[in-house]
């Protein structure tokens, strides 16, 4: 399979340290930044400590093989006792490090997650981001998986440099003085001395290995970034399927539906096979690296060995050093692919972040607060590309009247309930009703949360002082008797009930609010005639001084309303 390796737009790399700050800035700064603080200073120390632990264990080393080389069998156990207690404080450390490093990991997430939902779910911004920017793919994503996956890489990128540094500063030295300072007499016949020989061969050799990883796998961000987009895509598609299942399987859609997952699951597939190309060649070259660096050291050192310069010990604490040494410096080598995946998670965070602020500076109108009833003066409405839809409409509604607003599909009438509600961007003028009483908004497609049936009738006050007694009052008088059994059953609502069953359960919700105002878009479309007419009825006797404003295309709804508005159809 081939796949040419796609050219993925992210951010360049300059914008990558404020983006990431502007990111974690809020965390280490919030309410809980006394016990972010505390874990991490933990976990830092005991990083550290484990580093001191390392250069113990490098000194145990030189002991242990001098004694073998001495066949000094008392100074051998000894240096094995040494071993065995610092390797005793070494798991208990490590362990620990572990656990507070995960604790303060889930601390940060749960802050971060919570953060983005709440400004994602606040001002309805979630819907905002729909009309503004199509860019910002799959929310959820962004906020189930990203967040965590930036708190973990961030913990794991920082600790790791931070231990990196320590390690080569501490071994650095160490390194020096066991190079004592050699003689590099076959150099173009020149007496070459270099003091610290190893320190400076262990760095070439790191820094030509980091500046080699990074040109073998360069394209990995790019390409992670997209692997998780199409991952995300493809998740997506599942979802569609799943949510309108009983459509598809009504139109026996299997095998059209085959075709876009087929695809979306290809694209998966062909750029996974471009991410293994170059993971190959990085792994390729990590690997030949690292197993370099194994006996690397060893080779340079064994001259002075069998010189008898230098005893076995020094000579193991040569290479434990080296390793040390190298370890540090190579993490950048190892880090490039975990760099990559955190800079594709920061890209996809930061996009999402903006896009949030973007939505939150983004001006809607509002309705305004009357003392009575309900008035709109030269209201225009339009769609996000201009086109205009409702021009400069003035009325005026009074309690107890009821407005049909009517016209051909598309005209605009849905909308103009939207630009009503506050959630419309694209409109101005004056409008503006009472909110004594509240204000209630039914959709055609009522949405059912999940959870009890008692919840659903609810929605979206969980604690609105109702009693069973009345529930079962409603359910009764809109027709839903059958279901006054199942009140306290947790299902799927929205996939059991009827359209016209989830249609009276919404009526049920208006009739238990009572609200001064009630808009009904469609509301009762998907009822027969007589159900329909025994809703109104019912809304009229429980709520006649409220105001009500309907949008439908049956006939019959005229006898409900005292006052009309038609929406012209659009000009050709
Ligand atoms: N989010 C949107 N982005 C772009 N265009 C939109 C959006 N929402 C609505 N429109 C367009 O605005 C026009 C009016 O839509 P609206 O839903 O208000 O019509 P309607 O009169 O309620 O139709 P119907 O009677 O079929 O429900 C349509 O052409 C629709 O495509």
């Amino acid at each position: 399979m081939t796949q040419q390796a796609q050219v993925v737009q992210t951010t360049p790399m300059r914008e990558l340290l404020p983006h990431f700050w502007e990111l974690a800035r809020p965390f280490w700064r919030s309410e809980e930044k006394w016990k972010a603080w505390g874990l991490l200073s933990v976990v830092i120390g005991l990083s550290l400590f484990l580093v001191w632990l390392n250069v113990q264990f490098n000194d145990v080393y030189k002991v242990m093989y001098d004694a073998m080389q001495a066949y000094d069998g008392k100074k051998f156990w000894e240096s094995i006792t040494r071993f065995s207690i610092l390797a005793a404080i070494n798991i208990v450390s490590f362990v620990h490090m572990v656990y507070f490093r995960q604790m303060l990991e889930i601390k940060w997430r749960r802050w971060l997650t919570q953060e983005l939902t709440w400004r994602w779910l606040r001002g309805q911004n979630y819907y905002r981001m729909q009309l503004t920017d199509k860019s910002t793919d799959n929310p959820d994503q962004r906020i189930a998986e990203d967040c965590g996956q930036f708190v973990q890489l961030t913990l794991k990128l920082g600790l790791g440099l931070l231990t990196s540094v320590v390690t080569f500063c501490a071994f650095a030295p160490i390194l020096w003085r066991l190079s004592g300072g050699a003689n590099f007499g076959f150099l173009f016949g020149m007496n070459l001395h270099v003091p610290g020989y190893l320190l400076w061969i262990a760095i070439v050799y790191a820094l030509f290995g980091s500046v080699l990883a990074a040109w073998v796998g360069h394209k990995l961000v790019g390409l992670n970034f997209l692997q998780q987009k199409r991952e995300a895509d493809f998740r997506y598609s599942l979802i569609r399927v799943r949510d309108n299942a009983e459509s598809i399987a009504l139109y026996g859609g299997e095998e059209y539906e085959k075709a876009p997952l087929r695809n979306r699951f290809g694209m998966v597939v062909d750029n996974f096979w471009t991410i293994m190309r170059f993971e190959k060649r990085v792994n390729a070259f990590s690997s030949f690296w690292a197993q370099l660096a194994i006996i690397f050291p060893l080779v340079i050192s064994a001259p002075r060995f069998f010189a008898k310069q230098i005893s076995l010990g020094d000579v193991m604490q040569i290479s434990s050093a080296f390793g040390k040494v190298y370890d540090s410096l190579e993490f950048f080598i190892d880090s490039f692919k975990v760099l990559a995946v955190w800079k594709a998670v920061i890209d996809r965070l930061a996009t999402f972040n903006r896009s949030l602020a973007a939505a939150e500076q983004l001006q809607v109108p509002q309705p305004e607060v009357i003392p009575h009833g309900l008035a709109l003066t030269e209201m225009s409405v339009s769609q996000p590309d201009g086109y205009p839809l409702v021009r400069e409409l003035s009325l005026q509604l009074q309690p107890g009247e009821r407005l049909l607003v009517r016209g051909p599909s598309g005209t605009g009438k849905s909308t103009l309930l939207r630009a009503l509600a506050g959630i419309w961007p694209y409109c101005s003028g004056m409008f503006g009703y009472s909110r004594t009483g509240g204000v209630l908004f039914l959709s055609q497609r009522p949405y059912l949360p999940l959870g009890s049936l008692r919840d659903a009738l609810r929605y979206p006050q969980a604690t609105l002082p109702v009693s069973d007694d009345e529930l079962l009052e409603m359910l009764r008088a809109v027709g839903l008797s059958h279901l006054a059994h199942r009140l306290s059953d947790e299902e799927n609502w929205s996939q059991i009930l009827s359209g016209g069953e989830q249609q009276r359960v919404a009526v049920v919700r208006a009739l238990l609010v009572k609200p001064a105002l009630l808009v009904l878009d469609e509301a009762t479309s998907a009822v027969d005639e007589p159900a329909e007419r025994r809703m109104y009825q019912l809304l009229l006797e429980h709520m006649p001084q409220s105001i009500v404003i309907s949008v439908g295309h049956r006939s019959t709804l005229a006898e409900h309303h005292n006052r009309f508005l038609d929406l012209q159809p659009r000009s050709a």
